[in-house]
């Protein structure tokens, strides 16, 4: 009975393979080319559009089966990896020409979306995070690596939302937790689209303990064991790039979860996922690949140490304050490779020729950026001095090792240059001699024979070979001459002392390439050597070129440095400026506003129409604070701010439709977020919270959440809102304050002014915006009458002073007054509607009391303000109503 395919040694030995790697694509080496069997190869044939056939396809039993040549392997690698999928990459382990029996095969690399280290085009400012997750006993150990570069950093949190949110923040695309995660949490993971990965408990190798020095509590110790174990399992080398894991506490930077980050878009645009348009793109004028990735660290985690701050401040003005030197500066910095990576390449054993030549350039400028520091003679930068180390060490290596036009590849010689190794230069002058030896034979034997266009060549299949034109073929030496290739125009010959030359010259080239590896080998050990001098030298230089950007943004955007006071004195900005928008529209177009927040403010109340900036002028001041807070110079004519420990955030209507919440359920979470952990060192903005839901219910909830803040954070707070009643709050909040965004009316038309002035709204302006937006004419007019019988019904039924506070209906009492000042809002068990402020925005005469459940649906209809509605908003609507109709 013939062999069944599968059980040839080769599938066999396959199997034994894969089901070692049962989740990744096993790319399986035969020759030149990398196999994918099995489901891997239907898969595969898929994603990668390559042709699907089989193995032994005239067999009962085909196998599936495609492939790619090796040389472009990379590419597909780089497609599944991005799909988030992992590749384990098996090579053959021997020659197949020497190897007796099966060749051997191993898994050289496990490649996962987590650990790529390969350059994308456009990604050199993006670092590449593997997240590792513990947990004991509700206190979860986080930790997160860039392979890459060898960045390792590890913390805490008591809460699972502070894990993902700090996942979600650092774009990680896998995590690795151990085998005993529990459950519950595996399964919130996998609802983050993030791959999980789990790593076996195993004995700690050298890089887990080299890593973890200074680590003492159990749990972050144990996750960088994870982290680590992982990164060594899958890169199967040591990794001596990996940097000792940087400890942090989230209290330690300007804590902003996720969702606020987004909102304010400071490294990625809501609506279309990329950079331009964020304050990352505004901020960017690094010239190195390393200081645009700091920038981004530094940008998810501004400082809350006013030194700390002030030190980074002091060296912006000093670029400031050098022009020209810092042209000098700035052209030494685009000449300094990506130091970090190269350093990461070299532990790997990935680094090539030409990438040392980029670490030898990238060093060459060390002295040039000291000297220009010493030029600039300030103490803050006569202080980096010390920290630039030149490295000399290995600038020396590369100069006398590497040649100057090294290739790509490290095996095929012509790397290392002349006189750095003298058994190297003896191989290659035995093949110059004797490259010179058949340059004089062909002299020779042309003499000798008379044939003047002799010519000896060479070629791979034949070695040196004599060649003689058809013409001349009568003059060959037959006794000396052996006929080897016939040409149409030639025959080519061989004689016994050229192959002798030739055997020498060959077996001197392979021994020279091989000792050229060994040697190129020897040195990137040598330079391994100094990999923690070069990652510290890539630190300082990222910083320089992170700082001396600010400067230039300052610079051409007219910032100023902020100053930093107590949160007594509060928030003082003058002529304040939204860094993007204005960036976008042009310095003449953007009309700045102040901020005054003194002791007396912690809440400002905005109003104004649509679409007049009051979310701007929010935003500008989140964005101020970050700004100030990274060390940047800020939009503003001047600026005094206290340093703000958390930033809490509920701006713009997303819904969360994932997870299926509604909007008013996200602006809840949130808000619940924002009061569980705001302090009165905190800056809260919430804008139109309590839009999501009926008039009421959000004014009521908006209103009680002020209160809550003004009575018992304390927490610098912006709230802007549609409901106009809410202005009123500031006869009894002692520390609320209204202001509003002006807007003219002309001849009919709305005029925005942007300009925030004190005092409330006093209109608001929706049927004009909707009239820009292009609603129809017949239901502009409809809308107006509506406002107008409205407004008219809202006089007749508001009494000559507004209360404060709203009075409270319910079904079984008329009107009574509440409980206490300023506590204007009671709980009712009645859905609708709970809470009445004193007729305003009522339409119809009020019924004492609401009897049947179509009458109170029917009358929230006619209560609607559907202009201010969104269609999920009213989808919320319709929905209650439909459970208080079948009630
Ligand atoms: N200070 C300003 N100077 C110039 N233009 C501004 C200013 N503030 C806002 N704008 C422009 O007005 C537009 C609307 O601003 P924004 O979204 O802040 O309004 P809004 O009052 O929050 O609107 P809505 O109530 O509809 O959410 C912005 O896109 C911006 O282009």
């Amino acid at each position: 009975m013939p062999q069944k395919t599968q059980d040839t040694p080769m599938m066999k030995q396959y199997q034994a393979i894969k089901d070692q790697y049962p989740d990744a694509f096993l790319f399986y080496r035969i020759g030149d080319f990398y196999e994918l069997f099995y489901d891997d190869a239907i898969k595969g044939s898929q994603l990668l559009e390559l042709t699907l056939t089989a193995r032994n396809k005239s067999a009962d039993d085909p196998i599936p089966m495609c492939g790619v040549p090796h040389h472009a392997a990379q590419n597909y690698v780089d497609i599944l990896v991005d799909k988030g999928y992992k590749v384990a990459i098996c090579e053959q382990m021997e020659d197949p020409r020497k190897a007796v029996g099966m060749v051997k095969r191993a898994v050289i690399q496990l490649v996962t979306p987590g650990t790529v280290m390969e350059d994308k085009p456009g990604q050199a400012k993006e670092n590449n995070y593997l997240t590792a997750l513990y947990v004991d006993q509700q206190q979860f150990g986080f930790a997160y690596a860039d392979l890459a570069t060898g960045e390792i950093f590890v913390t805490q949190f008591s809460e699972f939302e502070a894990v993902t949110s700090e996942m979600l923040s650092l774009q990680t695309k896998e995590v690795v937790v151990p085998e005993d995660l529990p459950q519950q949490y595996r399964q919130q993971l996998d609802q983050l689209d993030i791959l999980v990965s789990v790593q076996a408990d195993q004995k700690p190798t050298a890089e887990v303990s080299f890593v973890s020095q200074g680590i003492d509590e159990p749990i972050t110790r144990a996750v960088l064991k994870t982290l680590v174990l992982y990164l060594v399992s899958t890169q199967k080398r040591a990794l001596a790039h990996l940097q000792v894991a940087v400890q942090y506490e989230a209290d330690q930077f300007l804590r902003m979860d996720h969702q606020v980050k987004e909102t304010l878009e400071l490294t990625r645009s809501m609506r279309t996922g990329e950079r331009q348009g964020t304050l990352l793109w505004l901020l960017d004028k690094t010239k190195t690949a390393m200081g645009g990735r700091l920038l981004k660290q530094w940008l998810d985690r501004p400082l809350i140490t006013r030194r700390e701050i002030e030190a980074r401040q002091t060296r912006v003005a000093d670029f400031m304050a050098h022009f020209f030197e810092r042209s000098t500066l700035q052209e030494a910095l685009t000449k300094v490779y990506d130091l970090e990576r190269l350093a990461g390449r070299v532990a790997f054993g990935s680094v090539n020729g030409r990438d040392l030549l980029q670490l030898k350039g990238s060093l060459a400028q060390v002295p040039v950026i000291k000297n220009v520091l010493q030029q600039m003679d300030t103490k803050s930068l006569r202080a980096l001095l010390p920290e630039l180390d030149e490295v000399p060490e290995v600038y020396d290596l590369i100069d006398r090792a590497i040649m100057d036009d090294a290739p790509i590849s490290v095996t095929d010689g012509g790397v290392i240059k002349a006189g750095y190794n003298e058994q190297l230069d003896q191989y290659r002058d035995a093949m110059n001699n004797s490259k010179q030896w058949i340059l004089n034979l062909e002299a020779q034997e042309r003499k000798i024979t008379g044939i003047h266009n002799l010519k000896i060549g060479f070629n791979k299949v034949f070695g040196y070979y004599i060649e003689v034109t058809n013409s001349n073929l009568k003059l060959v030496p037959k006794d000396r001459f052996e006929r080897k290739q016939t040409l149409t125009n030639a025959e080519r010959y061989i004689t016994p002392e050229l192959k002798e030359k030739e055997q020498l010259i060959l077996e001197a080239q392979e021994k020279s390439t091989a000792l050229e590896y060994e040697l190129f080998t020897e040195i990137r050990e040598k330079i391994k050597q100094q990999i923690q001098r070069l990652q510290h030298l890539a630190a300082i230089i990222s910083e320089i070129d992170v700082l001396q950007g600010f400067s230039v943004i300052a610079e051409e955007q007219h910032y100023i440095q902020p100053k930093f006071v107590s949160h007594q004195k509060g928030i003082h900005i003058e002529n304040g400026r939204h860094p993007v928008v204005e960036k976008v529209l042009g310095p003449q177009q953007y009309i700045a506003n102040d901020v005054t927040m003194d002791q007396t403010t912690d809440v400002l109340l905005i109003t104004g129409p649509n679409m007049s900036g009051k979310s701007t002028y929010m935003r500008q001041l989140a964005l101020t604070v970050v700004m100030a807070q990274i060390g940047s110079f800020v939009p503003a004519d001047t600026c005094e701010l206290p340093i703000f420990d958390q930033i809490f955030t509920r701006i713009g209507a997303g819904d969360d439709l994932i997870s299926g919440k509604s909007t008013f359920m996200v602006e809840m979470i949130e808000a619940n977020y924002a009061l569980a952990h705001a302090s009165n060192r905190s800056l809260v903005l919430f804008d139109e919270l309590g839009r999501g839901t009926a008039t009421y219910d959000g004014m009521a909830l908006a209103q009680a959440i002020i209160e809550y803040i003004h009575d018992h954070i304390h927490a610098k707070t912006l709230f802007s809102t549609h409901y106009h009643e809410l202005t009123q709050l500031s006869d009894t909040l002692a520390k609320l304050k209204n202001i509003h965004v002006g807007a003219t009316e002309e001849n009919g038309k709305l005029i925005f002014m942007h300009k925030v002035l004190p005092g409330p709204a006093d209109k608001s302006y929706g049927i004009h915006v909707a009239k820009l937006a292009g609603l129809p004419d017949s239901l502009l007019k409809r809308a107006d009458g509506i406002l107008q019988h409205l407004e008219a019904g809202s006089k007749a039924n508001t009494p000559s002073k507004p209360a404060a506070t709203p009075k409270i209906k319910t079904p079984n009492s008329t009107s009574q007054t509440p409980r206490e000042q300023p506590a204007a809002i009671q709980e009712t068990q009645q859905p609708l509607p709970e809470v009445e402020p004193d007729g305003q925005l009522s339409l119809f005469k009020e019924p004492e009391v609401v009897d049947s459940k179509a009458e109170k649906v029917l009358r929230a209809i006619h209560e609607l303000d559907l202009m201010s509605q969104t269609p999920m908003d009213t989808m919320n609507l319709i929905y209650k109503w439909q459970r208080q109709l079948k009630k």
